[in-house]
């Protein structure tokens, strides 16, 4: 017998290297085999005038050709078919054309392969990816279930994916136009574990028949096999009739939800491919806008979503630009004297140039307050939020008189602090007011606020005059905070910056603040490990706070990274 390579490689010789469209004129050199099908072979094609590279798809239609002969009529019905479809999610026809042995199709090339491929590697993908390719699955299909075509044989190696790792559904032999009844012809045919029970029961092939089948690729890419694995065809087909197959129960609940719903044995109890995207599934978790190439090998990192990672890297930046040498402390007349030397104009509060454009402060420039502000810090929640409702430490009122003294906040446990020029830091903290000094980062000195030593006076008054201030003038919208757990007395405000859209503050225990004028919302990040938590708050909405290892799980919702975008957004043009 002839070595199997041999045979081979004879039977691809068999398609020419260069071929000719009669009809378009086109010439086309054919490149690398990239596999073989029940009734056809594929090759890399190359288009000579243009050097756009497509996939050749070649059905030998006479013996001896590349592969098995195709039904008579297949071919044809594949390319009528196909030729008149245009969509970004269905793999686009070029064109065909026919020599004595083959058909000739030329295709959108796929460079990443399929689906099929790409489970091989990494045997289950995650619900953000599972999201992002279903949702490509889904706007393909919707396109041809609004021509009355069905399918008939979705499965993930009909799933392509092109270079920029966006999905398309390929593979159109099976497919067909529905009759009146919405049904095809009553034949078995597409791949035998996807059949739907009613395709099983010889009942013919709806559109709700391909949403089984995507129920089938849903349960699949999540856990690794197919809910119906290949059996004895009477045992599998009466499964598939029943819907039963292994619950699994380490998938999240909305990922079980939705699968039941698709493995409906009732096709009128499956979801429309529109209510399909409405499913929990979708709406409560992230669905990445892309996925990197290298998702093809191992499981994307989603630790800092987007755009989360761009935001905290454009925080990062800005907030270094901030930071200064420290400047020393010379209040002067203020010195000890309390409040009417430092009684700041109010109507020159928020009317200087912003923070960013601010030079090292001239000692005898006029002093001006630069920027303050207050956010609403517990809009009235009517129902509870999704995520975690942990307390969390933030700043809702601030005071920029870094120009002069220093910058002033309030923070949401009623304690208050100030972050002087001189790189020092004084704060006052709930109940009792006690007095928490901080020379140099890491060394503490608290005093009961009448022992504070005299040359601490002038920094006392500041703080008090600010705390004073932010209380009396800077008003809050609704209801007072809600009880707070208290500041650790060594907590510090280490940075900060300000423009007129947004305030960033970073504190020594790692927490930042983002707060945006405009949308008088804020973002914040504070914790640390698995117990990060990233905690976002808009005008009017309840507070909600994830933990990064829920983020990672389970993605931003929709609204989050909408959010999220806005934010990047501002702090870009700051
Ligand atoms: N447009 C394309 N771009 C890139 N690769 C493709 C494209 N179409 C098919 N392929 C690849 O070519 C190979 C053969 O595909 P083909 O459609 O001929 O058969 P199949 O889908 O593997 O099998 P069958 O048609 O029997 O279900 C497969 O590996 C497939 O991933």
């Amino acid at each position: 017998m002839e070595p199997k390579t041999r045979r081979r490689r004879r039977s691809r010789q068999l398609v020419a290297t260069f071929l000719r469209d009669p009809g378009s004129g086109r010439v086309y050199r054919r490149g690398k085999l990239i596999g073989k099908g029940a009734f056809s072979c594929c090759y890399k094609l190359t288009d000579m005038s243009t050097n756009t590279v497509f996939a050749l798809k070649v059905v030998p239609c006479s013996g001896g050709g590349a592969g098995r002969l195709c039904p008579k009529g297949k071919v044809e019905r594949e390319i009528a078919l196909h030729s008149s479809l245009r969509h970004p999610n269905i793999v686009a026809f070029h064109g065909h054309f026919a020599d004595h042995d083959h058909v000739y199709m030329v295709l959108e090339y796929c460079g990443r392969q399929s689906l099929a491929h790409l489970l091989k590697v990494r045997q289950t993908l995650t619900e953000p990816e599972v999201r992002y390719y279903l949702r490509g699955v889904v706007s393909g299909l919707r396109y041809l279930h609004q021509r009355r075509i069905v399918h008939r044989d979705l499965k993930l190696s009909n799933f392509f994916l092109n270079n920029n790792m966006e999905v398309k559904i390929g593979d159109l032999g099976l497919a067909a136009r529905v009759g009146p009844g919405g049904r095809c012809h009553r034949v078995l045919c597409g791949t035998p574990n996807f059949l739907a029970p009613e395709v099983v029961s010889r009942n013919g092939h709806t559109c709700q028949s391909d949403i089984w089948a995507l129920g089938c690729i849903l349960y699949m890419v999540l856990t690794g096999s197919p809910p119906f694995p290949v059996g004895p065809l009477s045992e599998m087909y009466q499964n598939i009739r029943t819907g039963l197959y292994p619950e699994p129960t380490h998938l999240s609940p909305n990922a079980r939800h939705l699968i039941a719903r698709l493995l409906a044995p009732n096709p009128a109890e499956r979801p429309s491919l529109d209510r399909l995207l409405q499913d929990n599934f979708f709406t409560q978790g992230f669905t990445p806008e892309r996925l990197p190439p290298r998702s093809c090998h191992s499981p994307p990192n989603f630790t800092i979503p987007r755009p989360l990672g761009s935001l905290f890297r454009k925080v990062g930046r800005l907030l270094l630009a901030e930071c200064r040498p420290p400047h020393p402390f010379t209040p002067k007349e203020d010195s000890g004297s309390g409040a009417e030397g430092l009684e700041p104009d109010p109507m020159k509060w928020a009317s200087e140039a912003p923070l960013s454009e601010k030079r090292a402060p001239d000692p005898e420039a006029p002093v001006h307050l630069l920027t303050q502000g207050a956010l609403r810090s517990d809009p009235a929640a009517t129902q509870d939020p999704p995520g975690e409702q942990r307390p969390v430490l933030w700043a809702p009122k601030w005071v920029d008189y870094s120009s002069k003294y220093g910058f002033g906040y309030q923070l949401s446990d009623g304690g208050s602090g100030v972050l002087f020029r001189d790189g020092t830091h004084m704060a006052l903290r709930p109940p009792g007011g006690q007095v928490c000094y901080l020379p140099t980062r890491g060394k503490l000195e608290t005093f009961a606020p009448r022992y504070v030593p005299s040359q601490l006076g002038a920094k006392l008054a500041v703080l008090r005059l600010f705390t004073c201030y932010m209380e009396r003038q800077l008003r809050e919208e609704g209801p007072p905070p809600a009880p707070q757990l208290p500041a650790a007395p060594d907590l510090c405000l280490l940075r900060f910056f300000v423009s007129p859209q947004v305030l960033l503050l970073l504190f020594s225990d790692g927490t930042m603040q983002a707060s945006f004028s405009g949308a008088q919302a804020h973002l914040g990040l504070s914790g640390a490990g698995e117990d990060l938590l990233l905690t976002l708050e808009e005008a009017g909405r309840p507070r909600v706070s994830n933990s990064l290892h829920a983020l990672h799980m389970h993605g931003f919702s929709p609204a989050a990274r909408q959010r999220l975008r806005f934010a990047l957004q501002v702090l870009q043009s700051s």
